[in-house]
């Protein structure tokens, strides 16, 4: 039986440091590390994450305001809201939540953000910045992935590390920081087109799952002993459940829990980190800002 991962209280650590990291800012800076969150239409699960996000961020001592605009705002108003955030001196972090509606071009959007206050890290520059391991703002899943592995001392260096999945939001980053001088795993990354996916995948000593699809992990596919991360949120419906649904991974956790070393559940694994490692950018960012 796998020792199951807890994201939640490895986030709350990530969480109580970076809440001490914002109060020394403060008494150097007189002032919060701010963060402000964009969030364009009513997409259920967007406003759920960023309402999470908002009141993660005011616990640890974050300036923290959501900007809610209608779906139907134009691109060229978008770009002009971020232009403001860009020109404010008071603001550290820009996030725009993703997905945004489908007349708004998100590539434009993403690089109309100051890098220095691209707390996702999707700006081409940091991506540039990732990729070339030069230190910059970490997109926020691949960074908690990592620093989860970190604290819970799974072994990357010269492990073979296989991610499932090519998104620019997680396979392709994590990808970037696994192979990064430090971390040295050897990195292989399955998508749909990979022949034999499940013989790779059995290769693995950290497995990543980041497809989105419910249960895709199945137990044949990981090596016994393997560290299984879940990085899916896939609804299915529940109705024994009052929201009506539960959240469930990529991987079938309860079969390859029998299998693996170590695993993330969902929910409680990557979700808590992907937060807390926001809180961790926004500070970063106020602090580099502040020493130029
Ligand atoms: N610009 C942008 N940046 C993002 O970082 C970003 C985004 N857009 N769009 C959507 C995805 C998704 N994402 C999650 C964050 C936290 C949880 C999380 O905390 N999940 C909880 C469960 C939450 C629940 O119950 O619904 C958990 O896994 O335990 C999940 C997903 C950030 N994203
Ligand atoms: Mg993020």
């Amino acid at each position: 039986m796998a020792e199951i991962i807890d994201g939640t209280a490895v986030a709350a650590a990530v969480r109580a440091e970076v809440a001490q990291d914002a109060a020394a800012f403060q008494r150097e800076h007189g002032r919060r590390p701010a963060l402000r969150v964009v969030l364009v239409g009513e997409h259920a699960a967007s406003q759920s994450y960023v309402r999470a996000k908002a009141r993660a961020a005011g616990e640890a001592g974050i300036d923290a305001e959501t900007l809610a605009r209608p779906a139907d705002l134009s691109e060229r108003d978008l770009l002009a809201l971020i232009a403001r955030l860009n020109a404010d001196d008071g603001v550290d972090g820009i996030l725009v939540q993703l997905p945004l509606p489908d007349h708004v071009d998100e590539g434009a959007v993403i690089r109309a953000v100051d890098p220095a206050k691209d707390v996702d890290g999707f700006h081409p520059e940091n991506v540039g910045r990732l990729v070339l391991g030069e230190p910059t703002l970490e997109p926020c899943t691949p960074a908690g992935i990592v620093e989860l592995l970190r604290r819970t001392g799974v072994e990357t260096s010269g492990a073979h590390a296989v991610v499932l999945g090519r998104s620019n939001i997680v396979g392709k980053p994590l990808a970037s920081l696994l192979l990064r001088r430090g971390l040295d795993a050897t990195v292989t990354v399955c998508h749909s087109r990979t022949r034999d996916l499940p013989a790779l995948a059995r290769q693995a000593d950290v497995l990543v799952a980041a497809i989105g699809r419910a249960g895709f992990v199945t137990a044949d596919m990981v090596k016994p002993g393997a560290a299984v991360v879940d990085v899916g949120i896939n609804r299915v419906d529940d109705a024994s459940r009052e929201r009506g649904y539960r959240l469930v991974g990529d991987v079938d956790f309860d079969a390859v829990a029998d299998v693996a070393g170590a695993i993330t559940p969902v929910p409680g694994g990557v979700g808590p980190m992907t937060i807390a490692m926001l809180l961790a950018n926004t500070v970063e960012a106020a602090r580099r800002r502040a020493a130029v």
